[in-house]
């Protein structure tokens, strides 16, 4: 991820799916009683998402809403953003580490929301065991949202093999969604969750298209979220930028050209992976085991009677 301020003025995508998703989803989380809610959101990146479109939904007395992301440039900007909120604050975070988490953070979230993040991600069921950690003992829910696919991970891969950027993304496959080239991303996740303990899973694969009005903004998003950029020299950018529009629209065919054949659009049709789930409380995680246990040893009690 590049310069947070980049990312803040080219995130428009991630800004409406992340709106149109809270206004579908909101209602699903579960509240506390008390309404002293702690909600952390995972892969904040600049922060604007999270206190333009989480904020404002959280109980009026919440406890606290804490943003989280691997990347210290971006909580710093976060931080010097929004740190006057109140009950708000950022944290650095790796959610997919295998280290320990951070002792004061385990089981200390009733929520945890995270946008655009976790296909940045490969080891998919560490970040979930440790989304399912973070969340408190007695139960709590997450709402995670990221891209299943997108072009953008056809025309990387396509770069990669070029004789003039593969030295710089001899890596390519780890920033390509781990479901990006799944048959059926929806069960997989669900299949995920599911063994990592959690309940009441509901997963959406949504289809979407995003069109890029003209060709600065598909070159400002670019720049915003490319990992690649940052190890190529500078003067080298615009080369890459162009090689990235050229792969657009001749090999993926999504530019479209206006009649009067000056305004170009880019068409970007992706998949956008919506999981709502569940951590059960600890007695009632226990009797889900239990009842998992039982069931299989009765199979394979019924299966050994039918053996003999
Ligand atoms: C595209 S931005 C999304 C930011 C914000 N959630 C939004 O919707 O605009 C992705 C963010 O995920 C962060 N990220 C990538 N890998 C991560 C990881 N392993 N743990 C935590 N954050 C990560 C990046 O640093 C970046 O800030
Ligand atoms: C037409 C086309 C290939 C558009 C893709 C533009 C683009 C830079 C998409 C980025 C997707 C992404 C990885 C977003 C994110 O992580 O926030």
């Amino acid at each position: 991820m590049n310069q947070a301020c980049l990312y803040q003025r080219a995130n428009e995508v991630q800004r409406y799916d992340a709106e149109e998703i809270l206004q579908e989803y909101a209602e699903k989380f579960e509240w506390r009683h008390d309404g002293l809610d702690c909600l952390l959101d995972v892969g904040t990146g600049s922060g604007d998402v999270l206190m333009d479109f989480i904020y404002p939904i959280m109980p009026k007395q919440f406890q606290s809403v804490v943003g989280s992301d691997v990347s210290r440039k971006m909580m710093q900007f976060a931080e010097k953003c929004y740190s006057r909120e109140k009950q708000c604050s950022f944290r650095v975070l790796d959610i997919a580490t295998k280290d320990k988490l951070p002792e004061d953070m385990v089981g200390g979230f009733d929520h945890v929301t995270s946008f655009y993040c976790l296909h940045w991600i490969q080891n998919q069921r560490q970040a979930l065991q440790n989304i399912y950690d973070l969340l408190r003992p007695e139960g709590g829910d997450c709402l995670l949202v990221f891209l299943a696919t997108n072009p953008v991970f056809d025309v990387y891969k396509l770069l990669s093999k070029s004789t003039q950027w593969s030295p710089y993304m001899k890596d390519v496959h780890r920033f390509i969604s781990p479901l990006h080239y799944s048959s059926d991303p929806k069960m997989e996740y669900t299949k995920m969750l599911k063994e990592t303990g959690f309940t009441d899973i509901q997963v959406d694969l949504k289809e979407k298209v995003y069109i890029y009005e003209g060709l600065e903004t598909l070159k400002d998003n670019v720049k915003a979220v490319c990992p690649f950029l940052d190890r190529i020299p500078l003067s080298r950018h615009n080369a890459f930028l162009d090689d990235f529009v050229n792969i657009v629209s001749h090999d993926l065919d999504l530019r479209h050209i206006e009649a009067n054949g000056e305004i170009q659009k880019f068409i970007s049709p992706y998949k956008l992976l919506v999981a709502y789930a569940k951590k059960p409380a600890l007695i009632e995680n226990l009797l889900n085991n239990l009842i998992i246990s039982v069931e299989a040893e009765a199979g394979e009690a019924e299966e050994k009677k039918n053996i003999n």
